[in-house]
């Protein structure tokens, strides 16, 4: 077998809503077709992928560098040991040629992009659901019921506290057992008044989650984590920099209760220097490395190898980005959950439209591939790219 084309197109993924530090206005998404020779079930074998919101679409990246690198690659040296299916990680290798290490910027979403829908090429190609290839290959039971959790809470022109508590409201009546606020982007005094609402609304129906996107310096991260101390938040996230792990560390001797961030470290050794340098502590923390954003599976699986080696559990790991590439994930290989936006970043985000939440919970549906066939708002927008 092997890869004839590899397309990619620019999409927007643009709403009004604002965090603490961008607005989404011009956002977009690069929508990636990794086109086989392979037929099964009457159809070509063509897998899919996309980037997570929060970085841009990657048109230029994967156009002038990486596509190419796949390409001209010989066929033979990108296919596993029986010869009968790619091997991602060599696929991986090929993009990654010429590359010198560090400074990772954002090709790092322009190789996860392509990476899954190389996996979503394999899984289809195996004729299995990802997650189930992934929990064969590693040798463990899979789970198809995965936690998830609804992510919102933004700020948006005109929205006060009461469209806050309908929307959160609307996540509960969605089956929803956690939700996720942004905070950051208004004065302290604001955002704990917007808090109070929200779990005024939710009572004890449910956790409460705030996300700060990397807004605060030390003082500022340190004044709210006093502000937010008084409440039982299910997670304090992202509270300064990504990259500043001193002020991550410091944080904890403010902030007794779990602290989440990951989203913004796009390699296995940026997560090592959060576990090595960031303080954070594996019996409560959550770790939300993305592979969309950060080289892919393939890099996710090295990362999970240094959790291991520092003593952290997969089951810390809640991805960011409300892909079901990391559903599949959470399912094959035993992470704590994932993230989901109700109400943004469609068609991309989100379930397959038979999956329910349930108990703030979802069952993996088991069809062959990542699952974007069973989503009927996703899969014409993707078989235009290719079929
Ligand atoms: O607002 C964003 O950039 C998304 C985000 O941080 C999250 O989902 O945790
Ligand atoms: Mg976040």
């Amino acid at each position: 077998m092997r890869i004839i084309d590899i397309r990619e197109i620019t999409q927007p993924i643009s709403s009004p809503i604002r965090n603490a530090y961008i607005d989404f206005s011009k956002m977009t998404t690069s929508l990636v077709a990794v086109v086989t020779d392979v037929v099964r079930d009457g159809r070509r074998v063509v897998g899919y992928g996309f980037n997570s919101n929060g970085r841009y679409g990657q048109g230029g990246l994967i156009r002038e560098r990486f596509r190419d690198r796949v390409l001209e690659a010989d066929p033979e040296s990108l296919l596993d040991d029986r010869g009968d299916n790619l091997d991602p990680h060599k696929v991986w290798a090929a993009m990654m040629r010429n590359e010198k290490p560090g400074g990772h910027g954002e090709r790092s979403v322009a190789v996860g992009t392509l990476d899954m829908a190389v996996w979503d090429a394999v899984a289809k190609v195996a004729g299995q659901p990802l997650f189930r290839l992934l929990a064969e290959r590693a040798g463990r039971e899979a789970d198809p019921r995965v936690f998830v959790y609804a992510a919102g809470g933004y700020y948006y022109p005109g929205k006060d506290d009461a469209a806050l508590r309908a929307e959160m409201r609307g996540y509960l009546d969605r089956g929803y057992t956690v939700v996720k606020m942004k905070i950051g982007g208004a004065p302290i005094e604001e955002d704990r008044r917007r808090i109070e609402a929200v779990l005024d609304e939710i009572g004890s129906q449910a956790q409460l989650a705030v996300d700060a996107n990397g807004r605060f310096d030390l003082e500022t991260a340190i004044a709210y984590a006093k502000m937010l101390r008084d409440y039982p938040l299910f997670w304090y996230e992202e509270a300064g920099d990504p990259l500043d792990y001193a002020l991550q560390a410091a944080l904890s001797e403010f902030y007794p209760r779990p602290m989440a961030t990951g989203e913004n470290l796009f390699s296995h050794q940026d997560a090592r220097n959060l576990l090595r340098y960031g303080g954070m502590r594996p019996d409560r923390d959550w770790l939300q490395f993305d592979c969309a954003l950060s080289y892919g599976l393939v890099e996710y699986l090295r990362t999970l190898d240094v959790l291991a080696q520092f003593g952290w559990s997969p089951g810390r790991c809640i991805p960011h980005g409300g892909h079901q590439m990391s559903l599949n994930i959470a399912a094959g290989l035993g992470l704590g959950g994932n993230e989901s936006y109700p109400d943004l970043f469609q068609p991309y985000g989100g379930f397959p439209d038979d999956v329910r939440v349930e108990d703030g919970h979802i069952v993996m549906p088991e069809p062959p591939g990542i699952g974007f066939e069973g989503k009927a708002d996703l899969i014409p927008v993707m078989r235009q790219l290719a079929e």
